[in-house]
């Protein structure tokens, strides 16, 4: 039997996927697995017996997924479930800041149950007109899932679009309109655009990636959305920018003081993701990643170690070891087995920067203290015997 908890609401269609043999924990303490939406994981304790982290969702800074590495726990995410969601929003978003449909709409909430709403409001509506995104320029930085399907969704409601990743992956290539123009300065895109989107991953490295530097390169009353991360925004930089007239709009997914409530910003509570579609996609690929994982050893989507797949485990027993890239680890481990006289049916080794994976099926049943002399080995993080 297998044991889950879920730190968030997870969508019970991809939680329907665990057969019988998987049984929901109230809390993490016996848990093999975890699932997670945007619960921060960075304080808490984990317990020996768990294994793997499945981010139901694309971005993965809220979980500490060195520490994880460390204590051989595979952290998943689910690329592009929750793209085409994101995307719609996006789109919302660049026409929210386009006219003042919000000013709009309230402003018929206050004069309802007047008779003479009607012929009001069409005096009144001036007062909210705004401009077309047709035959703009959109800035797409970061041309991963979402990026890319911001990028072609804009080409198609008539706006010319440029796009910046300097760490494009072939996939997205693939899947970006001929038409977007390349960018490999993002000044170009600062200096060019009348709408900008980012759209990149929230680290160290793109921490405030858009400041004060950035916001004076832009055109005056340029737009700035972002529903990838508020850390990535200087966000006093870009209250400046909106208070001097620099900016036009602020369009956010993630309230915090410094935004909610301010003028010229559209603060939105996170709703990128939040459809009944993304969810179920999330949560569909993060159980199937799961189920991957703990039954068959193979490790797919995973963000803190290699991708590794040995296909459905057979008759034979499955050894899985997760352990750090060093010297000399396959030998020591082979050798624990040639000693037993056990012989290996397959064998497969991945690594990804300090961590490694390696997968062994074995000719035998009985494996006992197989795992115990593993452990043993210098470097090595975990080991699990699937029979
Ligand atoms: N608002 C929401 O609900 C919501 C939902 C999903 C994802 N997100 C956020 O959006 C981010 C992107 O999601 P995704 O699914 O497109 O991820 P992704 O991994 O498919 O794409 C990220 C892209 O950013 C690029 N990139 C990395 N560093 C860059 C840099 N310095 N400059 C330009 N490009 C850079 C990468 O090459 C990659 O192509 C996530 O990490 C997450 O933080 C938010
Ligand atoms: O789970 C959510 O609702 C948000 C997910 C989103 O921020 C992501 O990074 O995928």
């Amino acid at each position: 039997m297998y044991k889950y908890h879920c730190l968030n609401a997870i969508s019970k269609s991809g939680l329907d996927i665990f057969p019988e043999t998987y049984e929901a924990q109230e809390t993490m303490e016996y848990a093999d697995a975890v699932l997670v939406r945007s619960a921060s994981m960075h304080e808490m304790e984990f317990p020996l017996c768990l294994k793997a982290v499945a981010r139901a969702g694309a971005g993965v800074n809220n979980i500490p997924l060195e520490a994880c590495a460390e204590r051989g726990i595979v952290v998943f995410n689910t690329p592009g479930a929750n793209a085409n969601g994101v995307k719609e929003l996006v789109i919302a978003g660049m026409l929210l800041a386009s006219r003042d449909i919000m000013g709009g709409i309230e402003w018929v909430k206050a004069h309802a149950g007047e008779t003479d709403v009607a012929k009001r409001a069409e005096k009144q509506k001036k007062e909210f007109a705004g401009c077309e995104i047709e035959g703009k320029r959109l800035g797409v930085i970061g041309l991963g899932a979402i990026g890319a399907l911001v990028a072609n969704a804009a080409l198609h409601l008539g706006m010319e679009v440029y796009g910046y990743d300097p760490y494009l992956s072939v996939d997205s290539a693939w899947s970006l309109s001929r038409h977007i123009r390349h960018v490999k300065d993002v000044n170009e895109i600062y200096s060019q655009c009348d709408y900008i989107t980012v759209h990149v991953p929230a680290s160290e490295n793109t921490k405030g990636m858009i400041g004060k530097d950035a916001v004076q390169k832009m055109k005056d009353g340029a737009v700035l959305l972002n529903f990838a991360r508020d850390i990535l925004v200087d966000e006093q930089d870009v209250m400046d920018a909106l208070e001097n007239g620099k900016l036009k709009k602020y369009v956010t997914d993630f309230p915090n003081p410094q935004t909610a409530g301010k003028d010229g910003v559209i603060v939105i509570p996170h709703l990128g993701a939040s459809t009944e579609e993304s969810e179920e996609n999330c949560a569909k690929m993060a159980v199937k990643e799961i189920r991957e994982y703990l039954e068959n050893g193979n490790i797919r989507n995973s963000v803190n170690y290699p991708d590794c797949d040995m296909g459905k485990r057979g008759s034979n027993a499955r050894i899985t070891i997760l352990h750090h890239n060093v010297p000399n680890m396959i030998g020591q481990f082979t050798a624990i087995l040639a000693g037993r006289d056990l012989n290996i049916a397959d064998l497969t080794n991945k690594s990804r920067g300090k961590y490694a994976y390696t997968m062994i099926d074995v000719d035998a049943e009985n494996l006992e203290g197989v795992e115990k002399d593993i452990e043993k080995i210098r470097d090595v993080l975990k080991v699990r015997i699937i029979s």
